[in-house]
């Protein structure tokens, strides 16, 4: 399969990292979490994330769970796409030959913390250095501005790669509230790119403005909300549609009210899905169980339960 015969569509678990309460992974997870992801009708995933705290993990921990969910995923899940971004570039071209040889479908890869790209140039250059690790692999640039405090513009990325050359470029995984320079990269060079949007709280946004799949660490456990508020767009039924977004947002209002982190999230995963993930990794904090019987008696009020079942 070439590079641009690649296609994705619909929603992408970013999925959290099972750990045991001493911090080890807890490899045993990913064969049921797999088939819980089926079950809501999500059929692509993207490892070792931010929300898979991909950042907290050693190499050898990254490669362990990039198998571990291509090996489970086998005839099961559409795409696994490996994260293999970091501060290192040849740590992450070292993931990206690791990926290729496990058979992930596709890698992305943030750009390099600490010492950051400034222009979309920069991110070009690094991007065809990772994308050469792995020649057969389609390759995503991760732009997650609130984290990697790489503030580009992707549509600057999306033109220096006229000049830059990147064969196995194939788009964006786009984690921002910028809704002109995401709409401006969908049109780029006649939609030739693909634009998996990445904030679950205004997919619907991204609907309108042409997206056809997101990555999101919701997925996880809401699916079912966010695959019903797509038919209904597709439907043309928007009052539905809405309907479902405000869900999704009433619940993430929860959670920024109680500090919403990639840590706390984890925990409602535990909640939702009645498998143990664990604690995240330090700086993010446990949260005692009166504070997450507080939250799970306001998402109780709100309808969430239901809503995700
Ligand atoms: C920073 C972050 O966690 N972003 C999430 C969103 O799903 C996010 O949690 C959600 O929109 C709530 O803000 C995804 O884009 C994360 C993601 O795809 C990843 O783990 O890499």
């Amino acid at each position: 399969m070439s590079i641009m015969d690649f296609q994705i569509d619909g929603l992408v678990a970013a999925p959290f990292t099972p750990m045991k309460d001493n911090g080890e992974l807890n490899l045993s997870l990913i064969e049921p979490y797999v088939d819980y992801l089926v079950s809501q009708g999500v059929l692509n995933t993207f490892v070792c994330g931010s929300t898979g705290e991909g950042a907290s993990l050693s190499m050898a921990e990254r490669k362990m769970l990039a198998e571990k969910w291509v090996s489970a995923g086998k005839g099961k899940l559409t795409n696994v796409i490996v994260h293999v971004g970091g501060c290192s570039i040849t740590d992450s071209q070292e993931l990206a030959r690791h990926a290729e040889s496990i058979g992930a479908q596709a890698i992305a890869s943030l750009p390099t913390c600490v010492f950051r790209p400034t222009t979309g140039k920069q991110v070009a250059e690094q991007l065809q250095i990772i994308g050469a690790a792995a020649p057969s692999l389609p390759l995503f640039y991760y732009h997650l501005p609130d984290m990697s405090k790489v503030n580009i513009m992707v549509e600057d990325l999306f033109d220096a790669l006229e000049t830059v050359k990147v064969p196995t470029f194939r788009g964006c995984k786009y984690t921002d509230y910028n809704m002109m320079d995401f709409g401006r990269c969908l049109v780029h060079s006649n939609g030739k790119y693909i634009m998996m949007y990445g904030r679950d709280e205004q997919g619907l946004c991204a609907l309108v403005m042409g997206a056809t799949s997101f990555v999101g660490s919701t997925f996880n456990y809401s699916g079912k909300v966010y695959n019903r508020m797509r038919a209904a767009y597709d439907n043309g039924d928007l009052e539905a549609a809405r309907k479902e977004q405000n869900m999704s947002q009433h619940f993430l209002r929860i959670l920024v009210q109680y500090g919403m982190d990639i840590g706390l999230n984890k925990y409602i995963m535990s909640m939702v899905s009645g498998m143990d993930f664990g604690p995240p990794r330090p700086p993010m904090q446990r949260r005692s169980e009166e504070e997450l019987a507080k939250i799970k008696a306001k998402l109780q009020a709100c309808g969430f339960f239901e809503a995700v079942k």
